[in-house]
């Protein structure tokens, strides 16, 4: 790999000759691959380690290395949100949250967050009863951030499409803020050539600066004791250890010590004047790309009111007349734990979000462009129903609502395509809930001689070849 030389050059002189002769080196090599498992749809005990002789990601608990690249695209558990491809070093974040937030229910904002990794990783990691706020600025991104929350799964999620700057009037508001701000990107040149033509010493000197502004924009919106998780994919100190020291002296924080077993080979701190806890990740130490973490607390003493705890939505909206109280009622009883969501209708559309943040959801709703919020559960279509995608990916889809009928995997790669399906004669006529290896894939509506497919359009796989060689995850007992 031919590396920028203003890189090449300021990289040794960070790491020493010979560190950095191994991190060139290992950058030619073969990329590791690897996924997240999405436990609420697929327990471990249920997939096969057979893909993954090359064993766990260590500081994931739900981290997995892959012998090879699946053919991931042609897996229909992969668009059933099973699971999620995600470089290992970036699961760190893991670590961070379980050791600060630990069994608190939390309200978390994911600043930075399209296309979704540290979201729907963060949303299995948060204890029960938490909110996550995933936030992206680029409007195309935004959509990339829904689909991919949506297939995760669960409902204690809002996606938000703002700039930091628009977060100004939500104070206090939240309790951890992740903030994976973009970067120049060293730490991906092995996976991703793109970012070796667009590094430039220019580029970092403009990354920096941009994730100052990103702070300074979001840092009133951390409660007092709350934490902020910094974090990047790339190796220069400028956006490293000097930001954290910058976010430390122009703050007040604390920077915050995360364990870390000496065998995880990590990295600490590289400027040499002065010590505080930060991580890194160096591909030729650790099984996966660069990546640097450090976990900061903001300050006790600015504590004030926390003014979103009133517990009413002063926004609800009253159901449009279009929606029946019978139609409310109806597609709250699709829910698991129903007693536990408001089931609240915006114009045709009818969605379910947790009770005990309607007011937080309203504070969102009057300062930002709030995309999705809770789980879509219908749309009404005269006296009829539809159930929605989201309803069918939802982890809170009660087990009774709909029929099953179970499908093969050309049936599934055909429904992913949003061709029309045929169900054997058995089949309940109306709404159907196909399932591949057990697991929703998506709602049909039967009408005999054929189902008409309600997948997604702009979700449905483009690509009409399928690869020679399928590769896909298994389950234990095949
Ligand atoms: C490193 S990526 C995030 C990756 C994501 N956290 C994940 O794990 O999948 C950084 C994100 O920041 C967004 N971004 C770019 N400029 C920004 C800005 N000025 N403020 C906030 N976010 C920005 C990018 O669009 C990108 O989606």
């Amino acid at each position: 790999m031919d590396l920028p030389v203003s890189f090449a050059d300021h990289t040794r002189l960070l790491l020493g000759d010979e560190e950095y002769n191994k991190l060139a080196d290992t950058l030619n090599g073969e990329q590791p691959v690897s996924i997240r498992l999405n436990e609420e749809k697929l327990p471990d005990s249920s997939f096969s380690l057979f893909h993954t002789s090359s064993g766990r990601v260590p500081w994931s608990s739900t981290g997995f290395y892959l012998d090879r690249r699946l053919t991931f695209t042609f897996d229909p558990l992969f668009h059933a949100g099973c699971y999620y491809v995600q470089e290992a070093s970036s699961m760190f974040v893991e670590q961070a949250l379980k050791q600060y937030i630990g069994e608190t229910p939390s309200v978390m904002l994911d600043l930075c967050a399209a296309p979704g990794g540290k979201s729907t990783h963060a949303r299995s990691v948060l204890p029960a009863g938490s909110l996550l706020v995933a936030n992206e600025v680029i409007r195309n991104r935004s959509q990339i951030l829904a689909e991919n929350l949506t297939k995760w799964g669960h409902p204690g999620v809002v996606v938000t499409n703002n700039d930091p700057a628009d977060f100004a009037d939500l104070e206090g508001f939240f309790d951890v803020i992740l903030t994976d701000v973009p970067c120049s990107g060293e730490g991906m040149f092995r996976k991703d050539p793109v970012a070796v033509s667009e590094w430039s010493p220019e580029n970092v000197e403009i990354c920096w600066q941009r994730q100052r502004r990103i702070i300074s924009d979001i840092w009133p919106s951390l409660k007092p004791g709350g934490l902020l998780i910094y974090s990047t994919c790339t190796y220069n100190i400028k956006e490293n250890e000097r930001n954290i020291r910058w976010i430390r002296d122009e703050f007040g924080a604390e920077v915050l010590p995360v364990d870390v077993p000496g065998f995880w080979n990590l990295t600490g701190n590289l400027i040499d004047d002065e010590y505080f806890p930060v991580y890194r990740f160096f591909p030729h130490r650790t099984r996966g790309e660069g990546f640097f973490l450090a976990v900061l607390r903001k300050p006790e003493e600015d504590a004030m009111q926390v003014r979103y705890k009133s517990g009413t939505n002063q926004n609800k909206k009253k159901a449009a007349p279009t929606v029946s109280k019978e139609q409310l009622s109806a597609a709250r009883a699709w829910l698991l734990s129903a007693e536990d969501y408001e089931v609240l209708s915006n114009g045709l559309n009818i969605t379910a979000f947790p009770k005990e943040y309607l007011a937080e959801l309203s504070a969102l709703q009057q300062n930002l462009r709030v995309i999705q919020a809770g789980v879509a559960l219908a749309e009404v279509k005269g006296k009829d129903l539809i159930p929605s995608h989201a309803l069918a990916m939802s982890t809170v889809l009660s087990c009774g609502a709909f029929p099953r009928e179970e499908v093969s995997y050309e049936q599934a790669i055909a429904y992913l395509r949003k061709e029309a399906i045929v169900l054997p004669d058995t089949a309940p006529r109306g709404y159907v809930l196909l399932m591949y290896k057990n697991v929703p894939l998506g709602f049909v509506k039967n009408i005999g001689n054929r189902a008409n497919n309600l997948y997604p359009q702009e979700w449905r796989i483009r690509s009409g070849y399928l690869p020679e060689e399928i590769l896909v995850l298994q389950h234990q007992d095949e």
